[in-house]
C-alpha cells in the first residue's frame, strides 16, 4: 500500500506527473491538490484501470489535511514558473511563501511521508521545508528530497547526442552535482557511463557544460511566456519518486542524484564537505536510497580539474540559495511571534 499525493497537482508539471503516477501498479492511493481545478483533474484520472484511488481536493474544508492524512510520499510542484528573463530566485517571493505553507501542512498531516520539492527555487525551498519540520519537531533529513533529476536526464540525452547514439539515452548516466541553477548545475562528465570523446574539450567541452546548466532557459525561451519545463518535468519526478517507492519496497542498491541536507548521513555528508572544503548544509551529491529515505551520501569520486572548479563556483551561490530559504522562514516565525516586527 502506497499513498503519493502531489501538491500543485493542476498545474503544468502537476498534471502529467499525475497521469504518471497513476500509472504505477505499487501506488494504492494518489491525492491531489492544488488551489484550483483537482476536482477535474482527479476524475478524469480516476477512469484509469490501475489500482491507485484518486481523490482531489481544494484548500476549503481541510482539504490539505484530508488529501495528506496517510501519505507516503509528497511531491510539490506547486508554484509559478519563470518568465524569459527571469532567474529561478526571482521565483523565491511567491515560492517561498507556497512551499512554507504545504510543507506546514505536510508537518502537521503527514510527517513521516518522504518529501521532493519540485518548486523553485529548490536550491532555496528545500531549506524552507527542513526549517518548517524543525519548528514543528518532525524534521527527518533523511526524508526531505530537492528534485534534481532533470538535470541528470538532460545531462544524459545532451551527452547521447554528443556520442551520435540517440537511442542510448536512456542508458547514458552522467552525474550531476550541486544544486538546481545555473552554475549550481555541475555536470561530471568524466564519470559518464559512456566516455566522451577524449578530444571533446576546449569550447566543445564548454558548450556541453553550458547547455546542461542551462537547459531550463531553453525550454523557457521556446515557451516563450507560456512557463518553464513541464513535461520532461513531470517525466523526472516521476523517475525519481518510483526510485524512492523502490527503495522503500526493500530494492536495494538505488541511487540518484538529490538535493539534500548532509546531516541525513553524517559521515558521507563530513567526507563530502571535506572535499568541497567547506561545510553546506545542502547539497546534491549521489545518494543510496534506503526504506527509510537516504541511507548514504556518496562523495564526489575522482573528478578532473575542470570538474573541480565548476564545483568551487558553485558553493558560495549555493551558500547564499541555503541562507535565503533558512532565513525567510526563520524570520517569519519570528514575525508570527512578534507581528509589530
Ligand atoms: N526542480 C525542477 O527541476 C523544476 C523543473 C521545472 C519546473 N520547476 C518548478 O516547478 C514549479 C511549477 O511549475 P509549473 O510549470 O507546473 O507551474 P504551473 O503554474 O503550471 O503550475 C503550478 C500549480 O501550482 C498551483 N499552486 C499555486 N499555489 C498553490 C498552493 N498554495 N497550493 C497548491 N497549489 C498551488 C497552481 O494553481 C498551479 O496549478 C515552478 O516553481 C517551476 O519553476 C522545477
Ligand atoms: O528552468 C526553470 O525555471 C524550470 C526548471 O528549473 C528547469 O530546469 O527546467
Amino acid at each position: 500500500m502506497v499513498k503519493a499525493v502531489v501538491l500543485g497537482a493542476a498545474g503544468g508539471i502537476g498534471q502529467p506527473l499525475s497521469l504518471l503516477l497513476k500509472t504505477n501498479p505499487l501506488i494504492t492511493e494518489l491525492g491531489l491538490f492544488d488551489i484550483v481545478n483537482t476536482p477535474g483533474v482527479a476524475a478524469d484520472l480516476s477512469h484509469i484501470d490501475t489500482p491507485a484511488v484518486v481523490v482531489g481536493r481544494l484548500p476549503p474544508n481541510d482539504g490539505l489535511k484530508e488529501v495528506l492524512t496517510g501519505a507516503d510520499i509528497v511531491v510539490i510542484p506547486a508554484g509559478v514558473p519563470r518568465k524569459p528573463g527571469m532567474t529561478r530566485d526571482d521565483l523565491f517571493k511567491i515560492n517561498g511563501g507556497i512551499v512554507k505553507d504545504l510543507a506546514t501542512g505536510i508537518a502537521l498531516s503527514a510527517p513521516k511521508a518522504f518529501v521532493l520539492v519540485i518548486s523553485n527555487p529548490v536550491n532555496s525551498t528545500v531549506p524552507i521545508v527542513a526549517e518548517v519540520f524543525k519548528k514543528h519537531g518532525v524534521y527527518d533529513p533523511k526524508r526531505i528530497f530537492g528534485v534534481t533529476t532533470l538535470d541528470v536526464v538532460r545531462a544524459s540525452t545532451f551527452v547521447a547526442e554528443v556520442l551520435k547514439t540517440p537511442s542510448a539515452a536512456p542508458n547514458v548516466v552522467v552525474p550531476v552535482v550541486g544544486g538546481h541553477s545555473g552554475v549550481t548545475i555541475v555536470p561530471l562528465l568524466s564519470q559518464s557511463s559512456h566516455p566522451l570523446p577524449s578530444d571533446l574539450s576546449g569550447e566543445a567541452y564548454e558548450t556541453l557544460v553550458k547547455r546542461i546548466q542551462f537547459g531550463g532557459d531553453e525550454v523557457v525561451k521556446a515557451k516563450d511566456g507560456a512557463g518553464s519545463a513541464t513535461l520532461s518535468m513531470a517525466y523526472a519526478g516521476f523517475e525519481f519518486a518510483n526510485k524512492v517507492i523502490r527503495a522503500v519496497k526493500g530494492e536495494k542498491g538505488i541511487v540518484a542524484p538529490s538535493f539534500v541536507a548532509l546531516a541525513a548521513d553524517p559521515a558521507g555528508g563530513a567526507a563530502l564537505s571535506k572535499e568541497l572544503g567547506t561545510e553546506l548544509e545542502f547539497f546534491s551529491s549521489n545518494i543510496e536510497l534506503g526504506p527509510n529515505g537516504v541511507l548514504k551520501i556518496n562523495p564526489l569520486g575522482k573528478i578532473t580539474e575542470q570538474e573541480a572548479a565548476l564545483v568551487k563556483a558553485a558553493v558560495p551561490e549555493l551558500a547564499t540559495n541555503i541562507e535565503t530559504g533558512t532565513k525567510f522562514v526563520l524570520q517569519k516565525y519570528e514575525e508570527e511571534k512578534n507581528p509589530k516586527l
